[in-house]
């Protein structure tokens, strides 16, 4: 995230951090959102490649044990099928994430809530971006969550040839686009878009310019849950 604040710990509870296994160690990759009390919603770009994972749940800090960490590990990866990794301008760029065992809620760890099916939000609803990529492009993660403010931008905005363009589907929602945005290490994480006063899931981190994370009309580009609900409920449904 590049500008913005540390968040209040544990004040977005159904922020994930994903985490591999590399030289006896894990290392943060990306964000995500609990969904389920055994699924995670990520990014495909995240998960596409076969690493050992793990789940932290209830993390402030990545770098320290501060005692409300749930510490999960991955059973199951669902990618959504239409997922091409040469091509994150075709959208799709959605994973279900099957823990091996279901999380424990409390005021640390809570599910998110995500949107009714087909719902696109106004120009400037309320949205943070939330997560633990670098704090500048080419920069380092954060250690601590951080937040910032990234009001919707249209599609009409936001597909201008000056902005995205075409590179932009409907099935992505676009957000800030000012010196605020997400960066590497965000992807994956949730969109959290303020609605009838309660905060709503409605984006999967997924994209920024390859010129800059923050680059000028290059607003964050995130995979709009609300486009994928039926994807999300038949894949991760009780049975
Ligand atoms: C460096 C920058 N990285 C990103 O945007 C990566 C996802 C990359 C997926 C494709 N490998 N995502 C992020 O950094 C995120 F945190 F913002 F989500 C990037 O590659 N951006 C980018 C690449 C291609 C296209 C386009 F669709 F136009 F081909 C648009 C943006």
């Amino acid at each position: 995230v590049v500008g913005g604040e540390v968040a209040s710990p544990n004040s977005w509870p159904w922020q994930i951090s994903l985490q591999y296994l590399s030289g006896g160690s894990y290392h943060h990759t990306c964000g995500g959102t609990l969904v389920r009390r055994n699924w995670v919603m990520t990014a495909a770009h995240c998960v596409d490649t076969s690493r050992t994972w793990r789940i932290v749940l209830g993390d402030h800090d990545i770098y320290n044990h501060e005692g409300r960490e749930q510490y999960m590990s991955v059973s199951q990866v669902v990618i959504h099928p239409n997922w091409n990794r040469n091509n994150v301008a075709a959208g799709y760029d959605i994973a279900l994430m099957r823990l091996s065992s279901d999380a424990t809620l409390n005021s640390y760890v809570k599910l998110a809530t995500l949107p009714p099916s087909g719902q696109v939000l106004p120009h400037n609803n309320a949205c943070y971006i939330t997560g633990w990529g670098r704090t500048q492009t080419g920069g380092s993660l954060s250690a601590k969550l951080k937040q910032a403010y990234l009001p919707v931008v249209a599609h009409s905005t936001c597909s201008r040839s000056d902005w995205w363009g075409s590179t932009v589907k409907n099935t992505m929602v676009c957000a800030g686009g000012g010196s605020l945005s997400g960066c590497q290490g965000d992807s994956g994480g949730p969109l959290n878009c303020q609605v009838s006063g309660q905060y709503v899931v409605h984006g999967v981190t997924s994209f920024v310019s390859s010129s800059g994370c923050n680059a000028y009309q290059k607003p964050t580009v995130f995979t709009r849950v609300s486009a994928y609900s039926s994807w999300i409920s038949g894949v991760s449904a009780i049975i």
